[in-house]
Parts: structure tokens; sequence; C-alpha cells
């Protein structure tokens, strides 16, 4: 049969050349201005966002990071991270100019022609800490999310330089420099949320050792309720800094049940979340909370998270501080790059990742 316009992509290998090998990615399908979504991104009836599952009387809290130093903030940062695992930063040391500068540099590079970002492909990368994609891990999942993604993992300047995408190279690391002096703070609160008063280079290594920046592009959906952005997932991070632009649609998982809780957009703010590598190290005193993103049929959406992570090569379990103190740890050692490989071996789902760690 004829390819129509309603679904060009019923032959799903066609998809896959078009989005996947050619590097059209979703801007591209939605660029073509499809009328149905193709089949390949309608997801199961449970893992699409349901309205009514959308509680609105609560919200993630909203700190002031001015006065990080004031007990009272750090108390309100170490609750948040316990019952919420998200809250919003704002009076940040991150200058908003850096912020919209990166937000620009996002919007330049998936401006670019299909065959440069290409480049950048699993396929056609000169290196696994570049890469360009679309949706979360193709090969692994039935039903693949609206998003795309350039994904930076940061080794020197040097290698940023020869590597990185020029149209975003700088931004992307003025962002991740200026942001250091936030992330360094929320750290030091949340250590002395567990006793652990001193942050030594061993363990500064083990909660801030290496770090991706990723830049994501929702493009508009045709059929926004039948796909996702992204699916329920937590982070693997130790902490996720997330910009997101005036768009919204993500989404945390509330306290109770199936609900679902919206964050919302505010200029100059910073999202901050738990990864799972935290509420490993924290022995579970800290949690790393499901979020999901949903599509979109009017706007284009992008965010740029920064993932602060342990090295691959860094062993991670409840901090030795945590356990001397008698604690029972609900988590063994495990080498961080095999729990990030379980993380993509599989479709996102929810918070089953941490289930490796656990005793
Ligand atoms: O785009 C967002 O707001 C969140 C993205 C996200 O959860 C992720 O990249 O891990
Ligand atoms: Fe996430």
């Amino acid at each position: 049969m004829a390819p129509t316009l309603a679904d060009p992509f019923s032959d799903s290998s066609a998809l896959t050349d078009f989005v996947i090998n050619q590097g059209n990615g979703v801007k591209g399908l939605s660029e073509m201005g499809l009328r149905a979504l193709p089949k390949r991104y309608i997801q199961p009836v449970e893992e699409r966002m349901c309205m009514t599952n959308i509680i609105v009387q609560e919200f993630i809290p909203i700190i002031d990071m001015s006065k990080w130093e004031d007990p009272k903030v750090a108390k309100s940062i170490c609750d948040a991270a316990s019952k919420w695992g998200f809250f919003q930063i704002v009076n940040h040391d991150v200058p908003v100019e850096v912020l919209e500068k990166v937000k620009d540099a996002t919007y330049r590079f998936f401006g670019l022609p299909a065959e440069v970002k290409n480049k950048y492909s699993k396929e056609h990368s000169s290196s696994n800490n570049v890469r360009f994609g679309t949706s979360f891990s193709p090969q692994a999942e039935k039903a693949l999310e609206w998003k795309d993604y350039l994904s930076l993992f940061y080794v020197s300047e040097e290698e940023a330089s020869a590597l990185w995408p020029s149209v975003c190279r700088e931004q992307v690391l003025d962002y991740m420099k200026k942001s250091e002096v936030v992330i360094k703070q929320l750290l030091q609160v949340l250590m002395k949320g567990l006793h652990v008063n001193e942050i030594d280079e061993t363990k500064e290594s083990l909660l801030m050792g290496s770090m991706r920046t990723n830049l994501n592009y929702y493009p508009i959906c045709p059929s926004p309720e039948l796909t996702v952005g992204v699916g329920r997932h937590s982070d693997v991070s130790t902490l996720t800094i997330l910009l997101q632009d005036e768009i919204g649609g993500l989404y945390v998982r509330g306290n109770q049940g199936d609900n679902w809780i919206h964050v919302p957009p505010i200029k100059g703010s910073l999202v901050i979340n738990v990864g799972d590598a935290l509420q490993i190290m924290s022995n579970g005193r800290y949690r790393s909370v499901e979020h999901r993103v949903v599509a979109n049929g009017r706007k284009n959406r992008i965010s740029v998270p920064i993932f602060v992570n342990p090295r691959p090569g860094d062993m991670i379990g409840p901090l030795p501080e945590l356990v001397a103190s008698g604690e029972k740890p609900i988590y063994k050692q495990v080498l961080y790059s095999d729990y990030v490989k379980h993380f993509f071996r599989k479709a996102h789902d929810g918070k089953k990742t941490v289930e490796f760690a656990e005793l």
C-alpha cells in the first residue's frame, strides 16, 4: 500500500530508518506535519498520563538558596530530599544569562540539519562521550518516547573542545561550571543532614566525580495523549540539576498511590532531584522519585539536565559513616558503571533499577 500522510511509517523499518538511521529524530517527524502518531510511539494505556491522576493541591517545595547555610533552609532541603525527592531552587548563584544562553544553544543544536546532528549518533560519533539520539533505549523499548537528545559526558575542556558540537559547547561548559557552586552547597547540606560533616576529596569524588549534561528536545506531537515525552523513571545520578523552559510538562510521583504533581516552570529557577546513587548512599534516607514528561500537542519544549554522578569506576553503597553508626544497610556495594548499564539495558520502568542494589 502507498504511504499516506496519516501514517507514512506503518512499516516500522521505514520509521527506524528515517528517525534513527538518518538522524531526523522525532523533530523530523513533527516537522513533516503528520496527522497521526506512528504506531511505534503508542504507549500502553497504563504508561500514558491520565489527567485525573494529577493532584493540583500539592506542589514540590521552592527553596531560596540565598540563605543556604541558615539551619532552617538546610532543614527544608533535607526534608524535601526525603519527602519528595524533588524541589526547585531560586536565588542560586547560576546567572540567568547563563541559563538563557544554554537554552539558545539547545535550540541551535537541534536546528542543525539532520545530517550534521547525525555525526554525533551512536553509529557515527567518534566518542561514547558525545551522543545524539532519540527516545531512551530504542533497541530495548517496545514503544518509543517522543524526545530527541544530545548527551555530553564531561571529561576535560580539551576533550570538549575537540568533540562537542561548536554551536553549544561553550554554553554547556559555562552552565556546568557555574552550577558547581550550588551543587556543592546542596551536597554539603545533604551530607550534614546525614551527620556526615566533612566532604573530603574522596567523598566529593564519590558524590560528584563525573557529570553529564543532556540537551532534551520535545517537539510538537500529533497525538500527545497516546505517548510520552519521557516515561516513568528515576535518575541514576547523585543529584540532577534541571533547567526547563516555560512550557511545563514534567510530573513527579506524589506520596500516595498513582498521583502526579506538576513541576511548574519558574523563570530563573532550577529543579533539583535526588537520583538513585544518593538514595543508595544515604541508605534510603533521601529518595529518588519517579518522574515523567508528557508530550505536547501545541508547543516544542526543551530541558537541560546536568546529571551529577559518581565516577563509572566507583563502588557505591550506603556511606560508611551511616553503617558505622549502627544503621542496617539496605543496599549492597555495586560498581556504578554496572548500575548505569543495567538502567540503559531496559526501557524506562519506574523505580525498578534500584532493585539491582538491594540486599
Ligand atoms: O525534561 C524534563 O523535564 C525531565 C527530563 C528527565 O527526567 C531526564 O532527562 O532524566
Ligand atoms: Fe529524569
